[in-house]
């Protein structure tokens, strides 16, 4: 792949843009955006990654190799119209969008365009996105790899089947939000516990973090980690009681389908 255009300038396109800039996979002024009129934002990206921004959508695709779709799902149709007449089928779709098919999107372009449906998450802008994919009709395994390749130098990239994206976004494109939710509740209780906020957020950070690198790095599951922790009689079984107490589990489990089934709402709606 040489030259890249993405179709939507908001958070996800920026957090790609911002892991293959630092990768330094691509020239710069081959990584192209542009967005439905805001100009100032292209021009931000652009100042900020040294990339290429254009309004001109006949412009912004007409080399590309890839061309990344990142509008919210109700924009994708009129972006799709704004490009269709200048896409060809030697040209990649990749879409990160929640809940829109492969096939949808094919149909919307007219032609037979190989398409790969995407769920990558914001810690692409840092390298460490968990990114989902899975291949439409007319993607062929060239296209697989072409996607798989980009989304490897934002982190790591697993091939699903496109039924299981749904779930996936639920878990991974949705996660860290979760995580972060989850760091601003442990943070609230640490101050009103009298603990000052930036000590309690630097311990809170560095405990995510080392507790993500012990799931990768140490051969461990989450439950045998979890219970190297746990003293009998302990404080993290005080803890753990507490999250059990309040039905931690079936909220987590509560937490994670209704995202799924969002991104199936979102599909329906919008395909
Ligand atoms: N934010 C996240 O953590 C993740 C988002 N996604 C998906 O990425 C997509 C984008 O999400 P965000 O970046 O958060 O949204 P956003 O609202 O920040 O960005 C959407 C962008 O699309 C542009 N746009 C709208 N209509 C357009 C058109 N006709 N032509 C060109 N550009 C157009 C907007 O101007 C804006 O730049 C969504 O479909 C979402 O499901 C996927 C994984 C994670
Ligand atoms: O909230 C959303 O719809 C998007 C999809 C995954 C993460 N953010």
């Amino acid at each position: 792949m040489k030259k890249i255009a993405f179709i939507g300038a908001g958070s996800m396109a920026e957090s790609i843009i911002s892991g293959i800039v630092q990768a330094n996979v691509l020239e710069n002024d081959d990584i192209i955006v542009t967005n439905k009129s805001n100009k100032e934002r292209v021009e931000r990206l652009e100042e900020k990654y040294l990339i290429t921004s254009m309004q001109d959508k006949a412009d912004v695709v007409r080399d590309a190799d890839v061309v990344v779709l990142a509008t919210k799902p109700y924009d994708l149709e009129a972006a799709v119209n704004s490009i269709k007449e200048h896409i060809k089928q030697d040209q990649l779709l990749v879409s990160v969008i929640a809940g829109i098919s492969t096939d949808y999107i094919a149909s919307l372009t007219g032609q037979d365009i190989p398409v790969i449906r995407a769920m990558p998450n914001t810690s692409a802008s840092i390298g460490y996105s968990a990114t989902a994919i899975s291949a439409g009709a007319f993607a062929k395994e060239a296209h697989i790899v072409t996607a798989k390749e980009l989304f490897d130098t934002i982190g790591t990239t697993i091939i699903v089947e496109e039924e299981d994206m749904h779930i996936v976004t639920g878990i991974s494109g949705s996660g860290p939000a979760y995580i972060y939710y989850l760091v601003e509740a442990m943070e609230k209780a640490a101050i009103d516990s009298g603990l000052d906020q930036e000590i309690a957020k630097a311990l809170i950070t560095q405990t995510v973090r080392g507790a993500g690198e012990m799931l990768k790095q140490s051969g461990d599951s989450a439950e045998v980690l979890r219970e190297k922790i746990t003293s009998p009689a302990g404080t993290t079984q005080a803890g753990i009681e507490a999250l059990k107490e309040n039905d931690f589990d079936r909220i987590v489990r509560s937490c994670v389908e209704s995202a799924r089934d969002r991104s199936i709402e979102l599909g329906k709606k919008n395909g």
